[in-house]
């Protein structure tokens, strides 16, 4: 499979030593220098980018008919645009905020856990993010996916970075050097705290993840997301 990454930092480059391994080969690294490329030259494209310009790559992708990947977090005011880009140029799109197995397998234990503590009022819900230095945007998509998936089974309106409401998730964005990613749920009562967390110990998950998703994208249609790619329930 021939591939292009659009955005070769970290995670670029750790795609394309996983990709590479995996007998597929890289026709395009694109970061936010590179002008004249060809998009075609791709049977797909794998966007780990920054976010002002995850939503450019999208659009370019599909609107040249080239199935797209992408991981880059930060820029969801723009989903709803991308779906409907891509029901119109009949393309094939994922978007997924963490494309790691461990997380995908934590959102389900989050949304079950939710679910159990939906009628505990007792206890306070909370999310903690911990991310390098780097990271251009608070909080992490991964949190932002955790937030939504409480929501869906509480009764929490919304979520916050820092201060939140009575009704809403307090969220914290911790950022320390070198750290990968790692995700905390809290629901804390007067006599107890139980806390669930995945950590990641480096960014291979992240980018086997999004190669294995490039790899299942193909020859499909529309709009998934890593649960149908992982065939989670
Ligand atoms: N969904 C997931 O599983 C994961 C998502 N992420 C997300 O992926 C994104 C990238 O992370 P990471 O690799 O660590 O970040 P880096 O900062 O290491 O890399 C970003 C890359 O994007 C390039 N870039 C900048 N502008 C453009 C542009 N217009 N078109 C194409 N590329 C451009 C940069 O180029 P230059 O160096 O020239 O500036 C750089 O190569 C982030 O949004 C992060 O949150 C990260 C890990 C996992
Ligand atoms: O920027 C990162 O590094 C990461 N970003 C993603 C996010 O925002 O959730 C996924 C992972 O946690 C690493």
């Amino acid at each position: 499979m021939k591939i292009a990454l659009l955005g070769y930092g970290k995670m670029g480059k750790m795609i394309e030593q996983i990709a590479s391994k995996r007998g597929h080969e890289i026709v395009l690294k694109v970061d936010e220098h590179t002008t004249g490329f060809d998009i075609t030259t791709a049977h797909v494209a794998i966007d780990f980018s920054i976010p002002a310009s995850a939503f450019k790559n999208i659009k370019m992708c599909l609107e040249n008919n080239i199935p797209v990947i992408s991981g880059t977090t930060g820029w969801l005011d723009k989903y709803k645009e991308a779906v409907q880009l891509c029901e119109k140029h009949n393309g094939a799109f994922i978007y997924a905020s963490n494309y790691s197995l461990g997380v995908n397998i934590f959102f389900q234990l989050n949304e079950y856990l939710a679910t159990m503590m939906s009628n505990l009022s007792q206890y306070n819900v909370s999310i903690e993010e911990i991310h390098h230095t780097q990271k251009l945007d608070a909080p992490s998509g991964t949190a932002i996916t955790l937030a939504e998936g409480i929501i869906k089974n509480s009764s929490k309106t919304g979520w916050k970075l820092d201060q939140a409401n009575e009704n809403e998730i307090p969220v914290t964005a911790k950022r320390i050097p070198d750290v990968p990613g790692t995700h905390t749920i809290t629901y804390k009562s007067e006599v107890d705290t139980i806390d669930i967390t995945h950590t990641a110990h480096n960014r291979e998950g992240f980018a086997l993840g999004a190669v294995i998703a490039a790899e299942w994208i193909i020859g499909k249609k529309g709009v998934f997301n890593m649960k149908d790619v992982l065939n989670l329930s």
